[in-house]
């Protein structure tokens, strides 16, 4: 692994996952791995759990992680190649990363879409900078477009909670007031698409079509109760659309995950990458049973990284 920034990097990903299963089953067995190590962290959006499960899952493996807020705690960064930096950008990207890499033995960076100019989005204007100046290794902490870290922590999810060989597992389309980005359940595709023992299926309103890139594999059902039924894990995510790129197209209440959605399922459990609008996506009902599995998903975020950087620093 030189990168961590989509399923490819993954490699095999059954291997990894052992590997993350095992690192769980004894999360201070490696520390040898991070001595003396320094896990640099770059964030310019907001987050809890991907910022507090790197810093847990460098301490776990013994290294030291430095969080760094893009544009608050630093200079305002400059993006564009051959900018006259005569405005209100202080210190350009290039060198920043090129700096943060004589400090830190790997980057981890996070940066969202536009949601307007999906060219550039699609294109992964910012993050595809950041890989071509640092000169030490780079996880995607979420870039415009995907978030392996989380498809990878659901992948552990519904390893550890799955009680059949093969599982059915769903990917529905939920509402929402605000438009979001497409990397989760791009990511989610990307990944979830590939894995042998998962029958896979998407469920969205027409519109809703993600780029096929990520959806090869699956199949795409418009039926969000047909798609429901039999199903072992629902995973449940608002997204904006992609084909008329970052608008809402519906607020259809019908497709909020409730107990009668819930019903439909093989007592299946419901997943979801959090932060969450209670009520909005999933009712408190099916967020509060035992059937919800967001909590142990959170926590899998930690091991996860820790082993992306168990093979990155090792
Ligand atoms: N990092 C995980 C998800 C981040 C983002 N959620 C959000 O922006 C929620 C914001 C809100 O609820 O207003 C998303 O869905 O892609
Ligand atoms: N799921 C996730 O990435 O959460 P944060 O945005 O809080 O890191």
């Amino acid at each position: 692994m030189k990168n961590f920034t989509s399923f490819a990097d993954a490699g095999d990903y059954q291997a990894l996952l052992n590997k993350a299963l095992e690192i769980k089953a004894d999360p201070f067995g490696y520390q040898h791995v991070g001595k003396n190590k320094t896990v640099g962290l770059i964030f310019f959006n907001p987050s809890l759990r991907t910022r507090l499960s790197s810093i847990k899952a460098a301490y776990n493996l013994g290294a030291q992680a430095w969080v760094l807020n893009a544009g608050a705690d630093s200079w305002t960064l400059e993006m564009a190649d051959g900018a006259v930096m005569n405005g209100t950008t202080q210190e350009h990207i290039k060198d920043a990363i090129a700096v943060m890499s004589q400090y830190c033995d790997v980057l981890g960076v996070r940066t969202f879409p536009t949601l307007k100019d999906r060219e550039a989005d699609y294109s992964e204007e910012v993050f595809n900078k950041i890989l071509k100046y640092a000169t030490v290794p780079v996880i995607s902490l979420e870039s415009a477009t995907l978030h392996p870290l989380q498809s990878f922590a659901d992948l552990i999810t519904v390893a550890e909670y799955k009680q059949t060989e093969r599982v059915k597992v769903v990917l529905t389309w939920a509402p929402h007031v605000r438009a979001l980005p497409q990397c989760v359940p791009n990511s989610f595709a990307d990944w979830f698409s590939e894995i042998s023992w998962v029958d896979f299926v998407i469920t969205h309103p027409r519109g809703y079509e993600l780029d096929e890139k990520f959806t090869k594999g699956a199949r795409i059902e418009y039926d969000q109760k047909k798609a429901f039924e039999g199903a072992d894990f629902i995973y449940a995510k608002n997204w904006s659309s992609y084909h008329d790129y970052g608008q809402i197209l519906s607020h259809d209440q019908s497709w909020l995950v409730d107990t009668d959605h819930m019903k439909l399922t093989n007592n299946g459990k419901l997943m979801h990458c959090l932060p969450i609008r209670r009520n909005v996506e999933v009712s408190d009902a099916v967020l509060d049973s035992p059937n919800a599995l967001i909590i142990p998903e959170a926590g899998n975020r930690v091991f996860s990284m820790q082993t992306v950087l168990h093979e990155l620093l090792s």
